[in-house]
C-alpha cells in the first residue's frame, strides 16, 4: 500500500466512488465513468542513480530524487513499473553525436593525460561549464540508455508515461558539451520516437532555453519543439526569442515563449495552458516529451523564475490529460531537496495520487529542513512580466501556430488527392 498518501486522498485513479458506479451500472457502460488509469514506467537502477551522482554541476542530486519518491511509497503504488535502463551503447550516442565527440567522451572516461586530447578538450566544449570527471562516458551511456528505456515503454504502448528523472540534457550539441549537458538524450529519445509516432511534440518547461533541440529539428515538421524560458540580455544560452520559428519545412514548429524574471503559479501556467492548448489544436501531436527543469523554481540559486510544485505540477497535469503517450524528463534544477521535491510532485501528477506535506522520515529528511514540508513557498518578489508583454507575445505565438494547423491541413489535402 502507498503509505504517505493523505489518509482521506485516496488516489484519484481508483477513488471508491468509481467501484461504487461500477456495482450499479452494467460493465458495458462503466468505461465512460472510469478515469483513465494511467500506467506508469519509472526508470531506475542502482547503477543509474550511482552513475548520474557524479555529474558535477548536480552532485548527489539523483540519490535525493529517487529516495524521496521513494520514500512517499510512490514505487509500490499499483500502476507504476520500475524498468532498470537498457545499458545504453555508442551506437545510441552516435544517432546524434559526432564519431570524434564520442571517442573524446570514451577517452576522458579513464582520465588518462594525452596531448592530443588536452587540446581538443576545449573545442568540444568540455570546460569550466562542464569539466571533465571520471566515468563522464559511463554516465553518458546509461543517461541515454535510460531515455531510450523510456521512449521504448511507451513505443510498447504497455505505458502512457515514462519517467526518467536522469535525463533532460536539452544543450548538448552534436560535437560540443554545453551548459552542463554532456549528451542530448532528448535528441536521442525523439528521433527514435519518430520512428513509432508521426508528429512528436517536445515541450521545455526548464529556465534554460532548449536551444540545441530545437536547433536539431528546426528544419522538420516531424517534431514541433515548444520552450517556456527566461529570456533577457546576458542570460544563457541567449536564444529562443518569439521571433525564432524555425526554417523551411519546420518554420512555425519552433515555438519560443520568451518570459522576465519573478514569474508566478498563476501566471505561468495561465501562459503554458494557452499556449499548449492552441499547439495541440493545430499540431495533433501523437506522442509528447516534457522537460521539467526544476530551475525554474522560487529558491533555485539561479533565483529568476518565482515557481513553485503547483505552477509546474498544474501545467504537467493539463498535458497529461491528453492522454498521449509522454515521456517526462528532468534537466536543471540546482537546489537538490527543492528538485527532489518538484520531481516527486510531478511523479504523483503522473500517477493521479495527491501527496501529504510531511516530508516523511528518510536517508536524507534532514537536508528538507528547517519546515520538512513538501510544498515550498513564493516569494514576494515582483513579476516583471508585464499583461501587456504576456498578451503581446502570447498573440503572435497565436498566429503562427495557427499556420501550423494550415501546414498540418494542406499536407492532408495533399496526401488526399
Ligand atoms: O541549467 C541550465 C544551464 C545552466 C548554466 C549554463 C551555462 C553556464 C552556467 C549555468 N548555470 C549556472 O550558472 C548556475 C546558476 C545557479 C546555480 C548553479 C549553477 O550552475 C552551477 C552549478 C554547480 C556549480 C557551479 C555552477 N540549463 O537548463
Ligand atoms: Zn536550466
Amino acid at each position: 500500500p502507498v503509505t504517505n498518501l493523505r489518509e482521506k486522498e485516496v488516489p484519484t485513479a481508483i477513488t471508491p466512488a468509481v467501484s461504487k458506479v461500477t456495482e450499479k451500472i452494467p460493465t458495458d457502460q462503466v468505461a465512460q465513468f472510469a478515469p483513465k488509469l494511467r500506467r506508469v514506467a519509472y526508470i531506475w537502477s542502482p547503477q543509474l542513480i550511482d552513475l548520474c551522482n557524479l555529474l558535477p554541476r548536480v552532485l548527489h542530486r539523483a540519490s535525493r530524487v529517487h529516495t524521496l519518491i521513494e520514500s512517499y511509497g510512490l514505487l509500490t503504488y499499483g500502476p507504476i513499473t520500475v524498468l532498470p535502463p537498457i545499458e545504453g551503447g555508442k551506437e545510441h550516442l552516435l544517432t546524434f553525436h559526432s564519431q570524434e565527440y564520442v571517442d573524446l567522451l570514451e577517452f576522458l572516461n579513464e582520465e588518462e593525460d594525452s596531448e592530443k586530447w588536452m587540446e581538443k578538450k576545449e573545442e568540444f566544449g568540455i570546460s569550466c561549464d562542464c569539466p571533465s570527471f571520471p566515468r563522464i562516458f559511463e554516465v553518458a551511456k546509461m543517461i541515454v540508455g535510460a531515455s531510450l528505456t523510456g521512449v521504448q515503454a511507451l513505443t510498447s504502448k504497455e505505458y502512457q508515461v515514462a519517467i526518467n528523472w536522469t535525463g533532460g540534457w536539452h544543450h548538448s550539441r552534436r560535437d560540443e558539451a554545453a551548459g552542463f549537458c554532456y549528451v542530448n538524450d532528448i535528441v536521442i529519445s525523439l528521433l527514435k520516437l519518430t520512428e513509432s509516432f508521426k508528429r512528436v511534440l517536445y515541450i521545455d518547461l526548464d529556465l534554460h532555453h532548449g536551444d540545441a533541440v530545437q536547433d536539431a529539428f528546426a528544419h522538420t515538421s516531424r517534431i514541433m519543439t515548444v520552450s517556456f524560458h527566461k529570456y533577457s540580455p546576458g542570460f544563457y544560452p541567449g536564444t529562443g526569442s518569439v521571433e525564432d520559428v524555425g526554417y523551411g519545412r519546420g518554420r512555425y514548429h519552433c515555438v519560443n515563449v520568451p518570459l522576465e524574471d519573478g514569474i508566478t503559479d498563476v501566471v505561468f501556467y495561465t501562459v503554458v495552458k494557452r499556449v499548449m492548448f492552441e499547439v495541440q489544436k493545430a499540431y495533433q501531436p501523437s506522442a509528447v516529451v516534457i522537460q521539467c527543469g526544476a530551475d525554474c523554481l522560487v529558491g533555485d540559486p539561479m533565483n529568476s523564475f518565482n515557481l513553485t510544485l503547483k505552477g509546474i505540477g498544474n501545467c504537467v497535469d493539463f498535458i497529461l490529460r491528453w492522454n498521449l503517450p509522454t515521456l517526462l524528463l528532468g534537466g536543471g534544477g540546482y537546489h537538490t531537496p527543492n528538485t527532489a521535491r518538484c520531481w516527486t510532485q510531478l511523479t504523483a501528477v503522473a500517477l493521479g495520487v495527491r501527496l501529504k506535506s510531511e516530508i516523511p522520515d528518510h536517508q536524507f529528511f534532514l537536508e528538507y529542513g528547517p519546515d520538512y514540508q513538501l510544498e515550498i513557498t513564493p516569494s514576494n518578489r515582483p513579476d516583471l512580466n508585464t499583461k501587456d508583454c504576456l498578451r503581446t507575445t502570447v498573440q503572435t505565438v497565436f498566429r503562427r501556430v495557427r499556420l501550423v494547423f494550415q501546414v498540418l491541413s494542406i499536407g492532408n489535402w495533399m496526401l488526399v488527392q
